[in-house]
């Protein structure tokens, strides 16, 4: 689109922020009722303006501009203490980073720009009237002329063009009208405002003079006044609304004859769409006449499809720019031809959109070009418009174009390039190609996944005891934590003493149990016992040798060693689940994990040492209490992080912490730069990937890459295993699958065998309780109100657990890993709670009891000594 002539008359308008009310030629843009000349008092606060359209302008469309300049100078302070915004010229308008946007700044086409304003005073006698305007003019910085003869006044005109002539018309000393006669007839005096000064009286009685005063040719009158600032007053409002105007006017000129001899189709029509103006290449092009248009409306005689109309509008009525091809209709021809149109929204007054600015290529949109995208062409050709789709693809090319020129390279921005692709090849097969914009408009959202979960899934839950935990676990609610001192065990240190005896021994049956560290039934809780709650030690070191992992971080034992002890000191004993206990439980699931042969096919050893390590990690220093627990007591955790992710940044955070903060302790001392980048982005976006509120995210994506092929995850597990599927294995794809490996070793306890789930469920159990007691207590809000100790249900808050967590997490695992035991035991355990909650053992007494009887071979290593 060759010159601009939509921001041309936005220039016009909102520059002017006035209305233009009349279209003399062929109606025009109205917003005001026209008025005439008029006449004010000094001392009116309200000033009617008169129209100073003179005489027909060439093209004869426009126009007189009502204005009330003191629409934007309420609440700027006293007028002469600044330079106004209502300017003359653009060089007087100042910056104002308040103006709003229809009060957009745009130069007005004056004459003479840049000088002073130049006022004439006709006054026969100099007397103090005269003498209050010539200081008022004074004041305001006008070139001041006194004259006191009619030809004397006429000679000085002639010579200077004022801007502003100012005749006292109170006595009739010489001919008042003559004088104003004779300045209309000097050639450019169309740029000039004449004002005729008149007695008080001459509004008290029914006066013709004034009415003949206006007729010669005066624009105004206004009333005497000795009072210097009435007279600068009346001059701030002369200059602002008649002299301003005028300027306006010759704007308007100028732009209306630009728009008229640009190329581009160019129509303005009110906000319902009915014609104000169509420019000479519109009525060239499309056979319309300004005349015929008047009064109908865009549908009526342009744009036959409201499709077209209404998906421009949602875009203009909401104040924003539209751009997309629209089909228009030749009135000669009745052809249809397609035109990238570009409109834009604009208002006289108000904040809504008075008028609509659209702006047409002169060169139709080649329907060839569409159709070989598009199957949509063949409905243009017909006549019909599909113009959704027509409208959608332009929008879509340019915006992929956009897309492709910035320098990004999004995971999105390869998906939508790609799609698009796929689009180009489909030829005329509208069903898929609205399928395909279907997922593109999708993809292009931003929360993918989290909507899943907000609309659909917690409202699935109704009973209260799980609503409770799924609302815990998985809203975004701030997580804050508790202070400080209270998070230090009495055994913990965040520097590493050295322990005398070096390297640790294990005793034999400590040993011995260790060499089953790697199946599923491992059991953490005797593990707990023979190590004297140091299992993360003992465990640790086991799996760092079976994965050599000093190897792969070029790393000694000793340092493995001393890491895994400040790491286990870092872990609250005191705390019920959250201990070290956990770490190493999780650690071990993912030890067990990393076996698999699927992982071992794609873990690389950094990968492997990495998710040990965060594995180990991944709740270091945990408080023992809930997010939204600790939200509630304003913890300097979560001030620090901003109640984002406070737990599991500070988990990671102090895990490095740790390890950099002594030598002896530094696994990663002996890295490479690169290496230990790498390693420590590893630990640190698998220790934030257990963060429960992102869960749906993590598993949605992983189910996406890797179970994509099926149409279920329950289906890949009944047939079995799925050889059928090998989605590419770069490094974002193996990013997914070690966040799911950690997210299930870190939620694994209702996959382990029976004795080690209810006891895992106890324990939890026992921590929110405490949490539940603590809110009360402390008077803080209860997040958990249903786990309370007397009356909470535990199995059915495992029942709940596995409906709504676990059981679909632990499909798609297996599907992908091949551990069908995940899933036996994660069925049987339901069943079992099941069975507990019918047999009435809910409370925490009546599951202690069920693991002294029934499950009595691991009693001794699962009661919990202090
Ligand atoms: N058996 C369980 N029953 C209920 N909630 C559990 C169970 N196991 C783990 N969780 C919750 O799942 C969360 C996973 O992340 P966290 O370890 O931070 O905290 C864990 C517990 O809040």
């Amino acid at each position: 689109m060759g010159c601009s002539p939509s921001a041309l008359l936005e220039q016009i308008h909102k520059g002017s922020s006035a209305s233009l009310d009349k279209v003399e030629k062929c109606g025009g843009i109205k917003k005001s009722p026209p008025v005439t000349n008029s006449v004010t008092t000094a001392t009116d606060t309200v000033v009617s303006v008169n129209s100073i359209s003179r005489g027909p302008s060439k093209h004869g469309k426009l126009l007189s501009m009502p204005f009330n300049p003191f629409r934007r100078e309420l609440g700027r302070g006293v007028l002469h203490h600044r330079k106004s915004s209502l300017a003359l010229t653009p060089e007087e308008e100042p910056f104002d980073i308040n103006r709003g946007p229809n009060e957009t700044k745009y130069g007005l086409i004056s004459p003479t720009p840049k000088h002073n304003l130049k006022l004439l005073l006709v006054f026969v006698h100099p007397d103090p009237v005269c003498d209050a305007f010539s200081k008022a003019a004074d004041k305001l910085g006008f070139e001041i002329t006194i004259s006191s003869t009619n030809p004397g006044a006429l000679e000085e005109y002639n010579s200077k063009f004022h801007d502003l002539v100012l005749v006292d018309t109170r006595v009739k000393h010489f001919d008042n009208d003559l004088l104003c006669r004779s300045i209309r007839n000097t050639k450019g005096s169309q740029h000039s405002v004449i004002i005729s000064i008149v007695r008080k009286s001459a509004f008290e009685r029914d006066d013709i003079s004034i009415a003949s005063l206006l007729e010669s040719g005066f624009n105004r009158c206004i009333l005497e006044s000795t009072n210097v600032l009435v007279c600068v007053n009346e001059l701030i409002l002369l200059k602002h609304c008649d002299m301003r105007t005028i300027a306006q006017h010759a704007t308007c000129q100028a732009m209306y004859t630009a728009l008229d001899k640009c190329r581009d189709l160019v129509i303005v029509t009110d906000d319902s769409y009915k014609f104000q103006y169509i420019n000479a290449a519109c009525e060239k092009q499309l056979g319309l006449r300004q005349e015929d248009t008047l009064g109908k409306t865009l549908q009526e005689q342009l744009v036959y499809d409201t499709v077209q109309i209404n998906t421009m509008s949602s875009s203009l009525l909401r104040g924003r720019e539209w751009s997309g091809p629209m089909t228009l209709k030749r009135k000669s021809t009745q052809e249809a031809l397609v035109s990238s149109c570009r409109s834009v929204p604009f208002s006289c007054a108000g904040r809504l959109p008075t008028h609509f600015i659209l702006v047409f290529d002169p060169n139709p949109i080649d329907p060839n070009l569409l159709s070989q995208s598009r199957g949509s062409i063949h409905s243009i050709r017909r006549g019909s418009t599909d113009v959704r789709s027509i409208s959608s693809d332009y929008l879509r090319r340019t915006s992929l174009a956009k897309l492709n020129a910035l320098p990004l390279e999004a995971p999105i921005t390869k998906v939508i390039g790609l799609i698009d692709q796929i689009r180009e090849n489909l030829g005329t097969n509208t069903q898929l190609i609205q399928l395909i914009d279907k997922v593109e408009d999708i993809l292009k959202s931003s929360e993918l996944y989290v909507s899943y979960v907000k609309e659909d899934y917690k409202m699935r839950v109704d009973e209260p005891v799980v609503s409770d935990l799924i609302t815990a676990l998985l809203s975004k609610t701030p997580q804050p934590s508790i202070t400080a001192s209270s998070r230090r065990s009495s055994n913990d240190s965040s520097v590493f003493r050295p322990s005398r005896t070096g390297l640790i021994k294990a005793p034999v049956a400590l040993r011995e149990l260790l060499d089953s560290a790697l199946t599923w039934e491992f059991d953490i809780f005797k593990l707990e016992d023979l190590s004297r709650k140091r299992p993360l030690q003992h465990l640790g070191m086991s799996l760092f040798n079976h994965f050599d992992v000093g190897t792969t971080l070029n790393c000694d034992d000793r340092t493995l060693s001393n890491w895994l002890t400040v790491i286990e000191a870092n872990y609250h004993a005191e705390n019920w689940y959250h201990n070290s206990t956990h770490a190493a439980d999780v650690m071990q699931a993912t030890a067990g994990f990393l076996e698999k042969e699927r992982m071992k096919s794609i873990m690389e050893p950094l990968d492997e040492a990495t998710s040990l390590i965060a594995a180990a990690s991944h709740d270091l220093d945990h408080p023992g209490k809930s997010s939204a627990f600790l939200s509630n007591s304003n913890n300097p955790l979560a001030i620090l992080y901003n109640d984002v992710t406070v737990l599991e940044q500070h988990h990671a955070a102090m895990m490095f912490k740790l390890t950099l903060g002594d030598e002896r302790v530094n696994i990663f001392k002996n890295l490479d730069r690169d290496t230990y980048k790498l390693a420590r982005h590893n630990v640190i976006d698998m220790i934030l990937a257990t963060e429960m509120t992102k869960h749906f995210e993590h598993l949605a994506k992983f189910v996406n890459v890797f179970c994509a092929r099926n149409s279920g995850t329950s289906e890949m597990i009944d047939s079995g295993h799925s050889e059928d599927y090998s989605p590419i294995l770069n490094q974002e794809n193996t990013t997914l699958v070690k966040r799911m490996m950690i997210k299930c070793a870190d939620v694994s306890n209702p996959t382990r065998p029976l004795r080690l789930c209810v006891e895992w469920a106890r324990r939890i159990a026992e921590e929110y309780f405490q949490q539940t007691d603590d809110e009360k207590s402390r008077g803080l809000p209860v997040v958990m109100p249903m786990f309370d100790r007397q009356s909470c249900s535990v199995p059915k808050s495992q029942i709940g657990f596995v409906d709504y967590i676990i059981n679909d997490m632990f499909e798609a695992w297996h599907a992908f890993i091949d551990m069908p035991e995940l899933l036996s035991y994660m069925r049987q355990n339901y069943i079992r709670w099941k069975e507990f909650d019918e047999q009435g053992h809910t409370t925490l007494i009546h599951i202690q009891k069920l693991q002294a009887t029934l499950l009595s071979p691991a009693v001794s290593c699962i009661s919990k000594s202090d």
